[in-house]
């Protein structure tokens, strides 16, 4: 610390300043010319972001027109009863105004207490002074009154001469006749009922935003801390946008956490009430407050609807809307989906948004299998080079086998794509749109759907190891998995297949643990919480993650006649099935072959060892498989991993005795 004696005359006092370390601070200069030139200052938009977009302009229009057209109709359905109001309330009104009139003219008020006092006193000589001076004031008043009655009849009579329409005169009349009715009602019965039974929500402003803040405890202690950089709260699409400043440290994500909260302050519903991060800095919240909760806002028309439409699974498709009816989008290419969700949550017609992408892109072969047996997916039939249906065996097996054939043909596209990386046409090792639209190239895109997967992977556990493969292996080589269920849980859908599916669509769930189960562990606490949506209600609702920005969607829903020109469409565009059928491929019991390719004498095998001869010994079954996945696999038929010598070493693996063991117990199970 250092201590700066300052000098100053005798009348002064010697301030020592206290400095701690070196002067920091830039040192203050005026602007320059070369300042003010290169300021890249954000301008503010011309045009409202409530009119930017087509869809924000339609939303508004349909808003205004909707509420417009409800409070027309409203009070139409009323009028008799409003004309009974007017005439009994209008006389009365022509009556109090007149009077009023009269009143002030004659000076009625004036010192009118004065008067009184004076008279309850019985003190003549004060009230005949004070009842002069109002005669004296109430003189200049009828010369007022007169000459406004003579300036009304010549107004009158001039408008008269200048050929005002009978319709104008009736338009006067029922005007005057309105305004003296509303002079004439009583103070607390109003002519026109109200529309809305609870105050609607018109406007939000700078005062709620601060109070709410300010009441979530989150270290924000004065509402004045709250600040609202430029435009401000202004409409945005059906609703308005409030971009503000947290003070000091705190991050926009503790508000986001405690939405909840957030809603309750302003005394909304929670899907009314939308936090994110703000653009500028960790510390900015956009809060987007709706005209009306989410779950009751109409939706905007899909593009992907249009007579014209055709997509590429390598650009971006709308699939969905977000709650400020912001069309959101997603490129199918090298992405992996689960869509999870309680029953009615809507996962089928999510998925069909996807499948709908993959099916108007002309160059991607479908595959799907629902195994609701409830034919959601019956209409896209047609397109699919394999489809299945149901609970039964056949479906279930066919399930089975897209996924064996899925796996197998990661094995063969590597290979293809190794071939066109030698020839400079694939040089970062994956799809490119060029080699998928190149006819015989073998590596055109396939969308596999597979609807309530539980059922699939509960029936044919290998099935998910599979799945697992395929999600890992296929994403660079054009295979897209598409994976909606009921239950999430580690038994129906093994954790390591929602590890590394990256896109999840969590619509309404029960509680923390599903809503988690699907999105991944502290999503909820994250504030991604899909337990707000109910399931029927706002179905189609979820919260989606690992494309893009987290946060909420809702699918597109085409009507039927909609979904079935969509269908047509993509038929159209096809003009005929793109790929094969899959053919059945023999199942493979994973333990008899762990048994089979242990060599005589070996007492065990190491992880990744089985898995190179597990690979050898079916390829089409076992390409890529890895130590850990083996491991996990033969871990349900309740082989341990123990320590297996190799040379002078231990390593993890399986030993005979005890994939013996496992068999003998299955033996007896099954008998
Ligand atoms: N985006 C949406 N907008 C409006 N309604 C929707 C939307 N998506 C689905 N629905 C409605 O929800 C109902 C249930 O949808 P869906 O069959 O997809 O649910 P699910 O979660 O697959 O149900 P389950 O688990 O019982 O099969 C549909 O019949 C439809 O009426």
């Amino acid at each position: 610390m250092t201590t700066l004696p300052i000098e100053y005359d005798d009348e002064r006092h010697i301030i020592e300043a206290d400095q701690v370390g070196g002067a920091v601070d830039p040192a203050d200069r005026r602007a320059t010319f070369a300042d003010v030139v290169s300021r890249t200052d954000a301008r503010r938009p011309i045009v409202p972001a409530a009119l930017r977009n087509p869809d924000a302009r339609r939303a508004l229009v349909r808003w205004s027109a909707g509420y417009g057209g409800h409070t027309a109709l409203y009070h139409l359905t009323r009028s008799p009863k409003y004309a009974a109001k007017v005439a009994v309330y209008a006389p009365r009104g022509a009556w109090r105004a007149s009077a009023a009139v009269l009143w002030w003219a004659v000076g009625g008020r004036e010192n009118f207490q004065l008067r009184q006092e004076a008279a309850s006193k019985n003190d003549p000589h004060t009230w005949q002074q004070l009842d002069r001076r109002r005669e004296k004031a109430s003189g200049a008043r009828w010369w007022v009154v007169g000459a406004a009655v003579v300036l009304l009849a010549a107004l009158l009579v001039g408008v008269e001469v200048a050929g005002m329409p009978p319709v104008g005169w009736w338009a006067a009349v029922v005007g005057l006749v309105l305004l003296a009715a509303h002079y004439g009602r009583p103070a607390d019965k109003p002519i026109v009922d109200r529309v809305t039974t609870k105050a609607a929500f018109t406007k939000l402003t700078g005062e709620m935003v601060r109070n709410a803040v300010v009441a979530l405890s989150i270290g924000v202690k004065e509402p004045g801390q709250i600040t609202f950089p430029p435009p401000g709260i202004h409409k945005d699409g059906p609703g308005w946008l409030a971009r503000f400043n947290l003070p000091g440290a705190i991050v926009a994500t503790t508000v986001l956490e405690k939405r909840d909260n957030l809603a309750a302050a302003l005394r909304l519903p929670v899907d009314q009430v939308w936090p994110e991060v703000g653009p500028d800095h960790p510390g900015q919240v956009d809060l987007w407050v709706g005209y009306q909760p989410s779950s009751k806002m109409g939706q905007p028309r899909w593009a992907l609807a249009g007579d014209t439409a055709r997509t590429s699974i390598f650009e971006p498709q709308p699939f969905g809307t977000d709650a400020r009816q912001r069309p959101v989008s997603t490129v199918l290419f090298e992405r992996n989906v689960l869509i999870g969700g309680q029953p009615g949550s809507g996962k089928s017609y999510a998925a069909r948004t996807l499948a709908t992408i993959a099916a108007l892109d002309p160059t991607c072969e479908l595959k799907i299998a629902e195994f609701k047996g409830t034919g959601d997916f019956l209409d896209m039939a047609p397109l699919c080079s394999t489809y299945a249906c149901g609970v039964d065996d056949e479906a279930l097996s066919t399930g089975r086998d897209v996924i064996a054939w899925a796996l197998a043909e990661c094995e063969r596209r590597g290979e293809r794509i190794k071939r066109a990386r030698e020839r400079g046409e694939a040089p970062l090792g994956k799809v490119t749109p060029e080699l998928a639209a190149k006819r015989g190239s073998g590596l055109h895109p396939v969308f596999i759907l597979l609807d309530e997967v539980h059922e699939l992977f509960l029936a044919y556990p290998d099935a998910a190891d599979m799945a697992e493969r395929v999600a890992k292996r296929g994403r660079a080589l054009g295979i897209i998995l598409v994976l909606a269920t009921q239950i999430a849980d580690r038994d129906s859908v093994p954790p390591n297949i929602t590890r590394c599916v990256v896109t999840r669509w969590c619509l309404s769930v029960g509680g923390q643990v599903e809503n988690d189960m699907i999105l991944g562990t502290g999503a909820y606490k994250r504030g991604l919480t899909a337990t707000v949506y109910q399931p029927g209600v706002d179905a189609g609702w979820g919260v989606i993650t690992g494309n893009g920005k987290a946060g909420s969607v809702r699918s597109f829903f085409p009507d039927p006649k909609t979904a079935a020109a969509i269908v047509a469409r993509a038929a159209q565009l096809r003009g005929q099935v793109i790929g094969e059928d899959v053919e059945r491929v023999e199942a493979r019991d994973m333990l008899a072959d762990a048994r089979a390719v242990l060599r005589p004498g070996e007492s065990g095998v190491p992880w990744a060892v089985l898995a190179e001869r597990l690979a050898e010994l079916a390829p089409e079954m076992y390409a890529g498989i890895t130590a850990d996945m083996v491991r996990e696999s033969l871990a349900r038929y309740g082989v341990d991993s123990q320590d297996v010598k190799v040379g002078r070493k231990n390593i993890k693996g399986a030993r005979r005795t005890s994939l013996d063991a496992a068999q003998q117990r299955r033996e007896i199970e099954a008998e």
